[in-house]
């Protein structure tokens, strides 16, 4: 990809992960500024990946061609308008990761400046195994949607969509989706050790099983994940009891539910901030 000068407006667990992808795969450290109020997270980010660090905004994006937008999104006005007021942005290209703040908004907390891409990434990106979506309203230049979707392909997959409002559905679908999986596992964890197994070793059965059964469907992309699940599924055997029991209490549901709750809360967001 190509090396232009970025900085990280907030360098938080997501802008840790992304600049730790970038370093691994070669980007020059001297090209890349991180910024935060406190120190802490600025100075592991110097000792670990040798960047450069301040705790001025301003200063991060002076000389800087790309701007990482990766505060939370409630402080993102705020941090944005400080910016416009006190250094130039034009000609530079904006790159949000925040969830449920659109493009137009941003541009007018950026004071009017249009160059932005718009992210969703999640947190195994900080593996290297993150999921990206990616909008960009149409005047954004072919050469600078192409540095985004490299910038993101550092630390996984990334997919374009045409529509902004598809933003939400990646959220639902991959940005929340770890916590998803995470909650199943605590409660798998914690029946296996009502069913007698300590802490540990509950965590363990738990873990390798959803490690396995995702690089199945990593490795198996010509079988439907259905399919994968009916192999899995003996006849008259445990599997079905279980899966059963999943279907009999509304898993699809609930599901579903789930997600249009995350698109619903990301709708909301964009009216709040
Ligand atoms: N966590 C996730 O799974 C995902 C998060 N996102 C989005 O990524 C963004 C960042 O999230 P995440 O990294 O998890 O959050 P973090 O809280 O880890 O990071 C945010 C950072 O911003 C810093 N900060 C606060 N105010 C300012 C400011 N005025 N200028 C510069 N930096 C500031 C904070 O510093 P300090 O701690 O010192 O206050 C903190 O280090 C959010 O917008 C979120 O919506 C997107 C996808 C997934
Ligand atoms: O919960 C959130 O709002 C952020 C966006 C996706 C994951 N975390």
């Amino acid at each position: 990809m190509q090396h232009r000068h970025i900085a990280f407006i907030g360098a938080g667990n997501m802008s840790r992960s992304i600049i730790s992808g970038m370093c691994n795969s070669g980007y020059p450290a001297d090209k890349i500024t991180a910024s935060n109020p406190s120190m802490p997270k600025l100075s592991a980010l110097k000792s670990d990946f040798s960047i450069q660090i301040t705790q001025q905004n301003e200063q991060a994006v002076q000389d800087a061609d790309v701007i990482v937008l990766a505060v939370k999104p409630q402080l993102m006005e705020q941090m944005c308008s400080t910016l416009n007021d006190n250094v130039s942005l034009n000609g530079k290209l904006f790159i949000s990761i925040a969830a449920g703040i659109e493009t137009s908004r941003l541009s007018e907390m950026l004071g009017g400046q249009t160059n932005i891409v718009r992210t969703m990434p999640n947190t195994p990106s900080s593996l290297g195994k993150g999921m990206t979506g990616l909008f960009a309203p149409a005047h954004v230049s072919q050469a600078d949607k192409e540095y985004a979707g490299d910038l993101m392909a550092q630390v996984g997959e990334v997919a374009w969509v045409e529509k902004e409002s598809m933003i939400n559905g990646v959220i639902a679908a991959a940005g929340s989706s770890p916590a998803y999986f995470y909650a199943f596992l605590e409660a798998m964890q914690k029946e296996a050790e009502s069913q007698g197994f300590d802490h540990q070793t509950a965590r363990l059965l738990v873990q390798q099983a959803m490690l396995g059964a995702a690089e199945m469907v990593c490795h198996n992309p010509q079988l439907e994940i259905s399919e994968l699940r009916a192999q899995v599924t003996s006849k008259g055997g445990t599997t079905a009891k279980a899966v059963e029991h999943f279907q009999n209490n509304g898993i699809d549901t609930l599901v579903s539910g789930a997600m249009q709750a995350a698109v619903t809360r990301a709708e909301e967001m964009a009216k709040l901030f």
